[in-house]
């Protein structure tokens, strides 16, 4: 029988958590043949939300589902992790300033990355999906020295997703005709949706439609979607964020197809003259759970004022960080 693969989540009680627990038991992330254990933690308060949470896995039967551990307990619900996917952390509420967030959730990304450090698999890869996500990961990874940098990631891959859903209705075409598709920076408004290397068909998308649809209709429509899907259903994105997430880890672990990419925040090694040491997303190849940044695309000034608009967001978030004494 195939070793199964034990996956840690944390906020496993929360909106999120609600549709990517039975995608992945159901084999959406590993495929038919491999048995997946879950290993869910959640705040004290949480605990019993949780718990019915796991009743609910109990009863969908999934043959693929090995195993399920709940607790508030950060090292032991690691212990042994192959794939964390961190997911909870506490949303902005009204009248909390950036800072106050930064605050709060750098406190818990500084204590999963130490456990983390501590108990999980020697091959561990972990996602970051919690907000402000880039930052939270730079915090993990800069409180886990003994995990190589490489294996942290932040989710972009939900902006990715949405810029291809947009390109794809106005151009008429399905999203699986278009390629190349790069989300630039940060997970916030900031973010730069860049479509002059995406392909249709193996057309370039940008001679498809016009500078000013580019300008003030897509990348607007994709920067603040996550704004636009809390004003209409009164919540922030969820089975579209777990969705992403799925795919994140997927094509992590997996492999990007021959000539297309993914978005995927990694750590800055200073390609495309972003500071090194930021958590920014790039266009990424990733071959047996590994990525690597796709270098010499040529960056056109438009894209480069908005590149780096987002750099100096994250720089800024950086600095505050470092004020607040977490990493
Ligand atoms: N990167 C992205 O594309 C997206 C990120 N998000 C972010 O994902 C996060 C989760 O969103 P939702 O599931 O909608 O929120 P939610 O509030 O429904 O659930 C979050 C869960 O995390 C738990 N939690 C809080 N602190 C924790 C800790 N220290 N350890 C373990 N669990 C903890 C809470 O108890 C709660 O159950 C938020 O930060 C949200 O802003 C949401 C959509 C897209
Ligand atoms: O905007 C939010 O608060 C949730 C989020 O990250 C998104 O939907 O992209």
């Amino acid at each position: 029988m195939t070793t199964p693969v034990k996956i840690a989540i944390t906020g496993a009680a929360g909106q999120i958590g609600y549709s990517l627990l039975f995608r992945i038991a159901s084999g959406a992330l590993f495929g038919p043949d491999v048995p997946v254990q879950l290993r869910l933690l959640e705040i004290p308060a949480s605990m019993q939300a949780l718990e019915g949470v796991a009743m609910e896995l109990d009863d969908c039967a999934f043959p693929l589902l090995d195993s399920v551990e709940l607790g508030d307990n950060a090292e032991h619900i690691f212990n042994g992790a192959n794939l964390a996917l961190l997911v909870g952390a506490r949303p902005r509420s009204k009248g909390m300033e950036r800072k106050d967030l930064l605050d709060a959730n750098g406190a818990i990304f500084t204590e999963q990355g130490k456990a983390l450090n501590k108990v999980a698999a020697e091959d561990v890869r972990i996602g970051v999906t919690g907000n402000p996500a880039n930052t939270n990961a730079m915090i993990a990874m800069n409180n886990a020295p003994d995990i190589p940098a490489e294996r942290f990631s932040a989710l972009t891959r939900l902006d990715h997703n949405r810029a291809l859903a947009q390109l794809a209705r106005k151009t008429q075409s399905r999203v699986d005709e278009i390629t190349n598709m790069t989300i630039w920076g940060n997970h916030s408004a900031t973010q730069y949706p860049d479509i002059y290397h995406a392909k249709i068909n193996g057309h370039s998308a940008a001679e498809l439609v016009e500078q000013h649809w580019i300008e003030d209709d897509f990348i607007p429509t994709v920067a603040q979607r996550g704004s636009a899907i809390i004003e209409a259903r009164g919540a922030s994105s969820a089975a579209s964020a777990a969705s992403a997430t799925i795919d994140a880890a997927r094509d992590w672990l997996h492999g990007t197809p021959e000539g297309d990419w993914v978005s995927m925040a990694v750590v800055s090694d200073g390609s495309y003259g972003i500071p090194e040491g930021l958590m920014y997303s790039f266009p990424v190849t990733t071959q047996d759970g590994n990525w690597q940044i796709v270098h010499d695309l040529e960056i056109n000034d438009f894209s480069r004022a908005k590149m780096d608009a987002s750099a100096t967001e994250l720089s800024e978030e950086r600095d505050t960080v470092t004020e607040l004494g977490l990493a």
